[in-house]
């Protein structure tokens, strides 16, 4: 038995055994053979191996997850099967003589060459396809796993270094009960995404990818950020114990799901979601949402072999306005870069992509992909109470060019009949420091602000959201944070409009009271957060913190913040 922490990502307690999700080494030495024939043989059942493999990633990817996510896999198949990549190959064993690893890799990697330097998007995908591909092969003849996450079928915990968010997006909750990284923090996506998904996460362990072994049971307790393998049968138990209080507790929650968000002083804030796909909205819906705050866009371009259509936008759009009724949507046009990847974008290769072309940057210089998107938007606002939001923003100039991109489509779509709603509010995330500082002047012109901590917190501290090393830097309740969401605020009221937050921190327990005492109107959050919230809110006076909002601004460090918060809560 062996116990470890990390970052408690996602509530909730898991115990099964592990499933390493891991690139396996493909090292092979090169050598002469004596009998092409059984090299070709072999070479063909690795093949017929990741055929079969791949169709049933295919089928089972487009029964969990449509259509546009399972196309990757017929691109996977369709390079498989292609002749001009196998017969190179074939060839190269009957008249070189050399074992079928050799000559998969070489044929692979002059192909690669060849596409990656075309001046052709398309052509450069393929190299990507033909690495997947050759190396899923590769592990077949080298007779290592290879992992395939969509595929668990049986109830585990997935053990990684990191995962990505399309990993993330593979994982089917029915068999996948848990995660567990070594690195990652509760703001990186893998962490959000888990919570969206309400699947137990323990996130930056450092060390759990080195301590665990196939077969190995584990428990993840994502309540305490504790992780414990090969538990004795009393810890099973007592954790047994704890996952049935938790469940118990979370009965008690689901009292309040139709109830709305009061103060005990009575006064009212608004609960919303943060949700990635139309799917999280049932989640928003039996969590007791009630609105969405965030509606991350880039996960229906991620997964993805293009870019997904005004058509397709607007069925996901539209989906996620009709189920939330007249509940408000806000969603946030395409956040692109930092760590969310999207390889047919052909992004650059920056030194720093969290500063680097990412979000609107990107957007306003690609109106190929900004237009489309922005008219889906528009043609799905007349189907629910859509608010559109711009992440990003560092200039008011920004928020101007969107804005009028924006008219320019809907005046193009009315022109041409399509009808599109009259009241669509258009706001910002609030995410970098110099638009916090000047939230008077950009209130003005923005219908509302939204507070994305995540962000802010990093790029006002100077501390990258997925370092380990620096995250004791990472400091939601840093006195300099706290007053640059004041300000937002305080800029918002001034000018009639609200003012909400999206990020990780309006779902913190301890955040909360803060937020409350400085008047933040609506929180948006991991959709489980939800009713834990409304319970704590519940019990809180905001006339009585909102009097401490000076006294708060003034501190000079995060352990004094916290300090106050406490002892006023518990007084
Ligand atoms: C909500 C935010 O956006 P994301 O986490 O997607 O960067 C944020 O930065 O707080
Ligand atoms: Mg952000």
């Amino acid at each position: 038995m062996k116990k470890m922490n990390g970052i408690a990502a996602s509530s909730g307690i898991a115990i099964a055994k592990v499933y390493e999700l891991k690139e396996p080494e493909l090292n092979f030495e090169k050598s002469s053979i004596d009998d092409p024939g059984k090299e070709i043989e072999r070479l063909d059942s690795a093949l017929e191996v990741s055929r079969k493999e791949l169709e049933k990633i295919k089928e089972h990817t487009l029964k969990e997850l449509g259509e546009e996510h399972a196309e990757i896999f017929s691109a996977h198949l369709l390079v498989l099967g292609d002749p001009e990549l196998i017969n190179p190959i074939k060839d190269k064993i009957n008249d070189d003589k050399v074992n079928a690893e050799a000559a998969l890799d070489e044929v692979a990697t002059m192909f690669i060459g060849m596409f990656k330097g075309m001046d052709n998007e398309y052509m450069r995908e393929r190299a990507a396809d033909i690495h997947d591909v050759t190396k899923r092969v590769m592990s077949h003849l080298l007779q290592v796993t290879f992992p395939n996450p969509a595929l668990i079928d049986e109830q585990v915990i997935v053990i990684a270094r990191d995962l990505t968010p399309s990993d993330t997006a593979q994982l089917n909750r029915e068999f996948v009960k848990g995660f567990a990284t070594d690195i990652g923090g509760r703001t990186s996506h893998s962490a959000i995404m888990a919570r969206s998904l309400e699947i137990p996460a323990v996130v930056g362990t450092k060390e759990i990818t080195g301590a665990v072994k196939k077969d190995d049971q584990i428990i993840v307790d994502g309540i305490e950020g504790k992780v414990i393998i090969n538990p004795t049968e009393e810890e099973i138990k007592v954790y047994e114990e704890k996952q049935a209080a938790f469940a118990k507790q979370q009965a008690e929650w689901a009292k309040l799901k139709d109830e709305p968000t009061f103060s005990a002083d009575g006064e009212q804030v608004e609960l919303a979601a943060n949700i990635g796909t139309p799917d999280d909205v049932e989640g928003v819906l039996n969590n007791g949402g009630e609105g969405v705050g965030l509606y991350r866009t880039e996960f229906l371009y991620m997964g993805n072999s293009e870019l997904p259509s005004e058509d397709v936008q607007f069925e996901a759009y539209k989906t996620v306005l009709e189920k939330m009724g007249d509940k408000p949507v806000v969603v946030r046009t395409l956040d692109v870069g930092g760590d969310k990847e999207i390889s047919y974008l052909d992004m650059p290769h920056e030194m720093n992509p969290f500063l680097g072309f990412r979000a609107i940057r990107f957007c306003l210089e690609n109106e190929h992909v900004f237009r489309p998107q922005l008219r889906a938007l528009l043609r799905a606002s007349a189907y629910g109470n859509l608010k559109i939001m711009f992440p990003m923003i560092a200039t008011l100039e920004e928020f101007r060019q969107a804005k009028a991109l924006l008219l320019e489509e809907k005046e193009n779509l009315q022109k041409d009949g399509v009808e599109v709603s009259e009241d669509i509010e258009v706001g910002i995330m609030v995410e970098i420091p110099s638009t916090a500082v000047i939230a008077k002047q950009f209130a003005k012109e923005v219908d509302f602000f939204s507070i994305g901590t995540n962000d802010l917190i990093q790029y006002t501290m100077a501390a990258d959201r997925m370092n380990e090393q620096v995250s004791y830097l990472y400091q939601p309740y840093h006195p300099a944070i706290l007053n640059l969401v004041n300000n937002v605020i305080e800029a918002a009221h001034a000018e009639g409009k609200w003012a909400g937050m999206c990020g990780e921190m309006a779902g913190d327990s301890t955040a909360i009271p803060l937020l409350l005492a400085l008047g933040l109107d609506e929180f948006s959050m991991s959709a489980t957060s939800i009713l834990p919230a409304r319970t704590q809110i519940l019990g809180l006076n905001k006339k009585e913190l909102a009097a401490l909002k000076n006294e708060f601004l003034s501190l000079s460090t995060a352990d004094e913040v916290v300090a106050l918060a406490e002892k006023t809560i518990n007084k």
